[in-house]
């Protein structure tokens, strides 16, 4: 049960109609900038994902970096990026995924996870599962178990948790 004194939704702002038309986009920057409520959703995640005896959490480039890097800091485990082709200098491999708003490619270094590894994948926000299907591929491919994902927010209307079957996931806020 948690004794948090925030209500979390209320820093989050809703832009209508960014970056496109009909999409209400969720923005995390107004719950970053005050650091109490930070460091409360942080908690708030740890918590709940403590049971799952984590070695390490992989995050989705840019916003996956702001969530699942502090979360690793307060589970005491590593964090492996995930990061958007093109980025990351050393051997890795590649998967292509589909947005709410676009297409994209995702890549991991070779070695960023051990196999056998527990892994939690961490980010901002669950809308369509592309993202974090597309993380959790990677993550199998290198040999990685992924036992967890946690959200900050999920758009429950759009249905990205039925690409998470069999995989333990919590989301702090949920918007129907
Ligand atoms: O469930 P999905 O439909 O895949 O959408 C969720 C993803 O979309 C956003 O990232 P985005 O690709 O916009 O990149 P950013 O973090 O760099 O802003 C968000 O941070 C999630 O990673
Ligand atoms: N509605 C939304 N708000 C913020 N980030 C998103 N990523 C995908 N859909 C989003």
């Amino acid at each position: 049960m948690s004794n948090t004194p925030y209500n979390f939704k209320d820093y989050i702002r809703v832009i209508p109609d960014f970056p496109q038309p009909g999409i209400r986009f969720k923005d995390i920057t107004t719950l970053l900038k005050d650091g109490g409520a930070y460091r409360a959703v942080i908690e708030e995640m740890r918590a709940a994902v403590q049971h799952m005896k984590i070695d390490v959490i992989a995050g989705p480039e840019a916003r996956g970096f702001v969530v699942g890097a502090p979360l690793a800091l307060a589970l005491g485990v590593g964090f492996a990026p995930i990061r958007k082709s093109g980025k990351l200098p050393g051997e890795t491999i590649t998967a292509n995924y589909d947005l709410e708003y676009g297409k994209d490619q995702l890549a991991m270094h070779k070695d960023a996870i051990a196999p056998g590894q527990r892994v939690l994948i961490a980010d901002d926000l669950l809308a369509t599962g592309g993202t974090i299907a597309t993380s959790i591929n990677l993550v199998r491919q290198l040999g990685g178990e992924v036992v967890g994902a946690a959200f900050l927010i999920e758009l429950a209307y759009l249905d990205g948790r039925d690409k998470l079957e069999g995989i333990d996931v919590f989301s702090l806020m949920t918007y129907e």
